[in-house]
């Protein structure tokens, strides 16, 4: 029996355009830099006796609760198993191991931090290594993709620059060294009621140097950008709003913003230790919040993945 773990770090958008329509399905074009915080859930997965590759799932770990009442079929983790299932063919999935992933759920549930997606991108890298399987890149990021916009950049948790409905990446410009905080209310946002409330204007893609030197570079460019969801979560969850002034106002932040769909929302700092020192602060303002301050991954060194390039 093999024990085998991954991390799902949060996926933060530090900026968000959105810049059109696809007629298809409605989905929306997006322009967005997404990063990775330290914060991060984390899968245990463990082989067991039977074949037939399936995925039972037990929850743990502070957010467990919010997830606990769904069946677990509809978890992203068992679905990213059904996925890869259906690719190989019934014949070949007779064959796979079956195994139990322990989910540790550590980040807020739909708060714009990607954690569904995240830990279904975890799922995905634990299960080709434990089924062997070696599918091209390409029909591993379509698959990523079924799975949810957001599924194909938390795959290499690798800054990078999202466009297309958010499966087109792009190297991100090099980032550099900062602090990180995240603050989430408490109240679920869902991301396509936040996209149906936004007003029906589009933003230009946005124009990236390749390299931030310093962080008040990247402020600079960042303060002219926005994240265009935001207006339309603050109208469905106002407590966004106390947040950001809260985090605008701690010691040492350099630039606030909501991500994603929110309601998660960041602060940069000028190092980890600086966001660190903010936190009782900004904790202060809402004993209710999560709260956490740390690094950002800022080269793929920083986190652990097992996806060839
Ligand atoms: C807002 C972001 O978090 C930015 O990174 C993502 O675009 C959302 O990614 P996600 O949660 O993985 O989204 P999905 O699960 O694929 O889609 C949820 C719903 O959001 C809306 N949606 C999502 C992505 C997108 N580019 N356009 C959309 O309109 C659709 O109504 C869709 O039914
Ligand atoms: N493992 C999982 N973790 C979190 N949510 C999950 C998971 N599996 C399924 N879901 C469902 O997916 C929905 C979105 O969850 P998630 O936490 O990824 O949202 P989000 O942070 O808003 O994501 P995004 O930033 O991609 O919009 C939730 O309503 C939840 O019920």
């Amino acid at each position: 029996m093999s024990s085998l773990h991954e991390l799902a770090h949060a996926k933060i958008n530090l900026y968000l355009h959105v810049t059109g329509r696809r007629q298809a399905d409605g989905y929306h074009l997006l322009d967005s830099l997404a990063v990775f915080a330290g914060a991060a859930d984390r899968l245990d997965l463990k082989t067991g006796s039977g074949q037939g590759g399936h995925v039972a799932l037990d929850i743990k770990g502070r957010f467990s609760a919010r997830l606990g009442d769904e069946d677990c079929t509809d978890n992203l983790i068992v679905r990213a198993g059904a996925i890869l299932r259906e690719q190989i063919g019934k014949d070949a999935a007779r064959s796979l191991p079956d195994v139990e992933i322990t989910l540790h759920k550590e980040l807020p549930v739909a708060s714009g931090i990607g954690g569904g997606s995240a830990d279904a991108a975890a799922a995905l890298r634990l299960l080709l290594g434990v089924w062997n399987l070696d599918l091209p890149r390409a029909t591993l990021m379509a698959l990523a993709t079924r799975l949810g916009a957001d599924v194909p950049v938390c795959l290499d948790q690798c800054a990078a620059r999202m466009e297309g409905i958010g499966e087109e990446l792009s190297p991100a410009p090099r980032l550099p060294p900062c602090g990180m905080m995240l603050v989430n209310c408490g109240q679920s946002v869902s991301t396509p009621q936040v996209f149906k409330a936004r007003a029906p204007v589009f933003t230009p893609r946005a124009t990236l140097p390749s390299t931030w030197a310093t962080l008040a570079d990247m402020v600079r460019d960042l303060a002219t950008q926005t994240n265009d969801l935001q207006e339309a979560a603050c109208a469905i969850c106002p407590e966004i709003v106390t947040v950001l002034d809260a985090l605008r106002t701690a010691p040492g932040c350099r630039l606030a913003r909501m991500s994603g769909s929110g309601a998660t929302c960041f602060a940069l700092f000028d190092s980890p230790d600086a966001a660190r020192a903010a936190q009782a602060a900004v904790q202060q303002a809402g004993a209710h919040w999560w709260v956490w301050a740390g690094d950002l991954c800022r080269s793929s060194a920083d986190v652990r993945t097992s996806i060839p390039a």
